[in-house]
């Protein structure tokens, strides 16, 4: 997941592969509930692990349930009904699949409980689930405003609950409310109990996810119409021991969406297929009415561009109104305007998606119209697209449904505010879409300087405050150092064929701040002034810099990458954008490797720090291939006198003077 404050997504034009899905948060959710409120054990296969499931997660444990995890399988132990602990203050983020069905399963339960979740939360309607619980006898008290949570849940005893008359719930805010009533009332239901929905009832797909997975709990609610449900008396979950989650269809729209918008063999998305019982599915309509074409088998969908540009369309997205925000932005690349209708419910979601999808969509340059239940967005043309700076709202779909607009065709980037706000749903949405798709150009920034002037601490800050990936070329021939001693080898000319074989095969990774040699950590091993001296002769030679050409220049991936080296900018990202010199006096850097050595319990002198290091430059700069020197187009930094928050600084700063995005 990237937790930069923004990520900024260069312009792409092309996607293809195959991508795997996270689980589906309103299958996920469900399931948990049920399989808690059901006797025995469930084990739950490829559960999402997100944000959302999260809090349930830590709901139900919190209510007694125990919870065993083993990767994306989850084996709950149910209550069968009875609860384990029967007082707790609950934290259900901004997940109304949580909020929602809990307050009315904890309201049956009998307990004291209080709910609440971050700021928007309390501002997203629960008054007409409350309503309908109150109606049965239920005591629910609202700790903020009337209509909002945080709530207070106070004990009543199940069977003085008045189940004679139909319990009346509004359906035209939120179907979560039904969808609430549906997965608890089972816990009560010594009789029939019927739930008569008042107002037309939006979202309805997502009741029949609810029917569904109570079937799979052995619970079978008769349904009249959208108006009318009923628990027949004596229902029980019982849980079906093991349950599979399928991948998310919402998630899925915007996978969709870039198979229709992006050049390329097509992509392919594993874990949901046409016959999902998700409602968003019926994304896929809307996508080939817009011109996608679109294949599909058990739990695959393979999707490619057809109709180019896009179909305008026109409909009432009230049955996908998750899936529908990334119509909104395939709009762009559409013949004609596009409207969609219904969506009311957008208003309080996890932010007033209209107004935020219309005010972003305008950064981009596009002409919106918006109403209180629907939005129409005009296509852009080629020119007249900005480079923008989106912001999320906290709402993770606004961050993920953006980053599509990166395929217009001005060769604009793209910057996500926020862009951690996918953890929602999908945490690593942003490594999945880059996992697909193609830029032009990947950007590099290069900080290149002699030993010890401080390019790790920079190059590693700077990749992390921009959320790039690092190459620390120096440890490439660090490694390859170590590597050849091990092979009995010296590091002169005389073995240059073989040491370059073994640079050429290198089993290197970097991962987590660490270097990886065939799977072990050698990032100290490589540290040692014997290897520093190693890594300074291997690279002396011709024949191991061009085999380590190729491994450096695969580091070039989206995002971005940040390179430490001594020619990254010269020789090996020659095209690089920014390009930084980074160096110090020999007095600073001999006492800044001098501070190091010594806090590592290594005795060394100051005197001799300096003069090898004068002896290093020496040898780096006089070298026949590639010498250490700053590339013509190179911004000079000498950092004697700088924090290293200052040189940080100071790169982001020249990095962003060179970005086209304009403030939010
Ligand atoms: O029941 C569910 O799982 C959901 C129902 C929908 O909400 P509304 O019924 O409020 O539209 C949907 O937007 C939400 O993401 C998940
Ligand atoms: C509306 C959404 O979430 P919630 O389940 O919190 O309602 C959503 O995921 O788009």
């Amino acid at each position: 997941m990237y937790a930069t404050p923004f990520l900024d997504i260069p312009a792409l034009n092309g996607a293809s592969g195959t991508v795997q899905l996270p689980g589906s948060k309103s299958i996920s959710n469900r399931v948990l509930l049920l399989a808690a409120l059901a006797s025995g054990t469930t084990t739950i296969h490829d559960l999402l692990d997100s944000d959302d499931t999260r809090v349930m997660l830590d709901a139900l444990a919190a209510l007694g349930c125990v919870i065993g995890r083993d990767g994306t399988t989850v084996k709950l132990e149910g209550l069968g009904g009875a609860l384990r602990s029967t007082s707790a203050s609950l934290f259900l983020g901004n997940a109304g699949t949580a909020m929602r069905p809990l307050t009315a399963a904890l309201a049956l339960l009998g307990g004291e409980f209080e709910l609440k979740g971050v700021p928007r939360m309390h501002e997203r309607p629960i008054g007409d689930l409350v309503d309908a619980l109150t109606q049965l006898g239920c005591r629910i008290d609202y700790l903020g405003n009337p209509g909002y949570p945080p709530l207070a849940i106070h004990p009543v005893a199940i069977d003085t609950l008045q189940l004679d008359a139909p319990i009346r719930v509004r359906g035209d805010v939120s179907s979560q409310f039904l969808t609430a009533l549906l997965l608890a009332l089972p816990l009560a239901a010594r009789r029939d109990i019927v739930i008569d929905v008042v107002g037309e009832l939006i979202s309805k797909p997502y009741i029949e996810i609810t029917l569904n997975l109570l079937a799979r709990f052995g619970i079978a609610v008769r349904r009249d119409g959208w108006q009318r449900f009923t628990i027949p008396a004596g229902s029980q979950y019982r849980s079906p021991g093991e349950i599979h989650v399928e991948a998310d269809a919402s998630s899925a729209s915007y996978f969709i969406a870039l198979g229709a918008i992006a050049n390329g063999s097509g992509i392919r998305i594993e874990g949901v297929g046409a016959e999902s019982i998700q409602g968003d599915i019926r994304f896929i309509d809307a996508a080939r009415q817009m011109g996608a074409r679109i294949d599909s088998g058990p739990n695959w969908l393979s999707i490619s561009r057809d109709a180019w540009p896009l179909k305008a369309i026109d409909i009432d997205a009230n049955h996908i109104p998750d899936a529908a925000m990334t119509l909104a932005v395939m709009a762009l690349y559409a013949d004609g305007p596009s409207t969609l209708r219904n969506i009311a419910s957008w208003r309080v979601k996890e932010t007033d998606r209209i107004d935020a999808m219309a005010n972003e969509l305008a950064k981009l340059g596009a002409t919106v119209e918006a109403g209180p239940d629907f939005i129409r967005v005009h296509p852009l043309p080629a020119g007249a697209w900005q480079a923008a700076s989106i912001r999320t709202y906290d709402d993770h779909r606004v961050a993920m449904c953006f980053s599509l607009a990166a395929f217009n065709p001005d060769g604009k980037p793209v910057r996500i505010l926020e862009p951690h706000c996918v953890a929602k749903t999908f945490p690593e949405y942003f490594e999945t879409l880059f996992s697909v798709a193609r830029t032009v150009e990947v950007p590099v920034i290069c900080v290149d300087g002699p030993t010890a002037s401080g390019k790790g601490t920079l190059t590693i800050e700077v990749a992390r405050r921009l959320g790039y990936h690092y190459l620390d070329s120096g440890s490439l021939y660090r490694v390859t150092g170590i590597a050849l001693r091990r092979a009995g080898l010296a590091p002169d000319a005389e073995h240059e064929a073989r040491i370059a074989e073994i640079a050429h095969a290198l089993p290197l990774c970097f991962s987590e701040g660490k270097v990886l040699l065939a799977g072990e950590d050698v990032s100290d091993a490589i540290r040692t002034e014997a290897a520093g001296m190693d890594a300074s002769r291997v690279s002396t030679l011709p024949g191991v810099r061009t085999a380590l050409v190729d491994l450096q220049r695969s580091f070039r991936k989206l995002p971005g990458l940040v390179a430490d080296g001594r020619d990254m900018g010269t020789v090996i990202f020659p095209d690089a954008k920014l390009k930084v010199f980074l160096t110090a006096s020999a007095e600073h850097r001999a006492e800044r490797r001098h501070k190091q050595l010594i806090s590592k319990g290594i005795s060394t002198t100051l005197d001799s720090l300096r003069a090898d290091l004068e002896a290093r430059d020496l040898r780096d700069s006089s070298r026949s291939v590639a010498p250490l020197k700053p590339a013509q187009d190179a911004r000079l930094l000498d950092n004697s006198h700088q924090t290293v928050e200052q040189s940080v600084g100071q790169v982001l700063h020249w990095w962003q003077e060179i970005q086209p995005f304009k403030a939010s």
